[in-house]
């Protein structure tokens, strides 16, 4: 692509002199991925600095470099931007040619709910006879290829080429938080976008709940002309988006429990897992796939998409029938003692709250609950989540979740403090979260229910005493050793 057309639509601050309109071979943010005629973006990182790696990008063959910073000494053009992860949003959607412009585009934010609700639309959908590419936390699927995903809203770069590849009609994706802040989803344009809830988490990185919420608004700002927001009322949050977004003549379609909405839920039974929805005059029963009050939730939103396509009512109900669950999400085995252990990857106090609920309406006699916190990741959540834990269970262990940059120490001494300072009695720390897993299943009766959360599908950081990688494989691993699977 020619130099001139890449960078028409930025807004340019400054530049050291004129490239002229040469040809453009690829776009890097890395200098390490840079090759001969490539744009380099410089940016500011949250470690590191890419102004800093002009030098080495021009040296593996950038031609043009674009970054914020006002720099004169640079020996290739270089063109100032006011932000640098905007502009590659930018440039990175007209290199591949605005592939949003050509497919029918799904957004799904909100703070919990996002991974479950794509999946159980895009199996409506597909059912249905539309092929979907999914982009969001556990994997990217695009033409039916699964690629590993590292963030739930990939960079720019890496996004708008799995766009550009996908010969599917319809994309659903996952709409971060940290995605919509940093620019990940420029040059995007949504058809439907969907709110599903706002919670406590990632206040580390926002500052406050005020500050998230700004920053999942912005989805909604991509929104096609004729585009549809898709929000939960029951949400408080949800009623404060549609507010605005009314103020504004978006279009918006409500689910919710209160009869102003467009799609009430009239009755729901969360033991059964049913709910009735109704829309004017169509009252109908759906049988969530999934099991828990707030999985009824993200059925229901995905049921109120699917509604947006010419697809007949009663085969959406249908599909979702046989949905087959996500990955580390609400995953029970049943063991052969009459125990129940549960996978999932609940690492919110709501989250948290909803699993111990559904546990309690599925007629849990006790409930044992073992979980850890993340290193690096917002610790102001951290004691609301044991606290609702003490609360609704019978009994937890504190254990290890992913360390990041903190010490195994550091993190073996905040367990021990959380523990004394706002857990129970019925609590303890088992540092090795495999051990506290096979602790919590030899200790395991009938009727009494074993969650294990944080990590849901993930594998594990660090290494641990059994040989297993993740939650999953621990309980096979001491089931089958115990002869304890049903
Ligand atoms: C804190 C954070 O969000 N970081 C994201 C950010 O990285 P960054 O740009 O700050 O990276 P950096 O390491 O400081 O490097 C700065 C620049 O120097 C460049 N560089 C660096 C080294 C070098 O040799 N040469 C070079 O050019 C880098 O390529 C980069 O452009 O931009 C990257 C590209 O988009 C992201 O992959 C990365 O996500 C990291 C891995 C991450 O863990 N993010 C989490 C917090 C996140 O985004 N999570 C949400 C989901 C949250 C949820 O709902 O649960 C998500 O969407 O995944
Ligand atoms: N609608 C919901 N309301 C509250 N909690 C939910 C909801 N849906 C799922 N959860 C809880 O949140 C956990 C994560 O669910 P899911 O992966 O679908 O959400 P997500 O928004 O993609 O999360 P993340 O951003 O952390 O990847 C689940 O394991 C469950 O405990």
């Amino acid at each position: 692509m020619r130099l001139q057309h890449l960078i028409s639509e930025l807004e340019i601050v400054n530049r050291n002199k004129e490239a002229g309109n040469i040809e453009i071979k690829g776009i890097a943010d890395s200098s390490l991925d840079v090759q001969d005629d490539y744009v380099f973006v410089a940016i500011k990182g949250f470690q590191l600095d890419g102004h800093a790696y002009i030098e080495e990008a021009i040296y593996k063959g950038a031609s043009v470099i674009i970054g914020e910073q006002d720099l004169s000494h640079v020996s290739k053009p270089y063109i100032q931007v006011k932000n640098s992860r905007k502009a590659l949003g930018i440039i990175a959607s007209s290199f591949y040619g605005h592939p949003t412009s050509q497919k029918i585009m799904i957004g799904i934010t909100g703070t919990n709910g996002k991974t479950t609700t794509s999946y159980i639309l895009k199996h409506i959908l597909e059912s249905n006879g539309y092929s979907c590419s999914l982009i969001g936390t556990i994997q990217n699927v695009v033409n039916g290829e699964v690629t590993p995903s590292m963030n739930s809203t990939p960079s720019p770069l890496q996004l708008q080429k799995l766009l550009a590849t996908s010969n599917d009609s319809v994309v659903i994706m996952e709409v971060s938080s940290h995605g919509l802040t940093q620019y990940r989803v420029e040059g995007l344009e949504f058809d439907y976008c969907l709110f599903t809830n706002l919670n406590h988490d990632h206040l580390d990185y926002h500052g406050s709940m005020e500050a998230y919420f700004e920053a999942k608004v912005k989805l909604f700002e991509k929104l096609k002309e004729n585009g549809m927001a898709v929000i939960n009322t029951d949400d408080s949050w949800g009623k404060k988006l549609l507010v605005k977004l009314q103020s504004e003549g978006k279009r918006c379609y409500t689910i919710g429990q209160s009869n102003d909405n467009r799609l009430q839920l009239t009755h729901i039974n969360a033991g059964d897992s049913l709910v009735v929805v109704k829309e004017a005059d169509d009252s109908r029963f759906i049988q969530s796939p999934m099991i828990g009050i707030h999985n009824i939730y993200n059925t229901v939103m995905a049921y109120a998409t699917a509604n947006f396509f010419p697809i007949n009512k009663n085969y959406i109900t249908e599909s979702i029938n046989d949905f087959q669950g996500v990955n580390g999400r609400f995953e029970m085995t049943k063991l052969s003692n009459g125990a129940t252990v549960v996978v999932d990857y609940a690492h919110t106090p709501d989250a948290i709250f909803h699993c111990l609920n559904t546990a309690r309406y599925y007629g849990a006699k006790s409930i044992t609950h073992v979980f850890g916190f993340r290193g690096d990741r917002d610790s102001g959540k951290r004691k609301e989540m044991l606290s609702i834990i003490a609360e609704k269970s019978d009994q937890y262990i504190l254990t290890l979740d992913d360390l990041n940059s903190i010490s195994m120490n550091e993190m073996e001494e905040t367990l021990h403090y959380l523990h004394e300072t706002y857990g129970n009695e019925k609590g303890k720390v088992i540092l090795d979260r495999t051990l506290a897993i096979k602790h919590a299943i030899e200790h395991s009766e009938s009727e009494q229910w074993i969650f294990l959360t944080g990590k849901g599908h993930e594998k594990y950081q660090q290494t641990y005493k059994l040989p297993t990688q993740s939650d999953k494989e621990t309980i096979e691993y001491l089931t089958i050793a115990q002869n304890l699977v049903e």
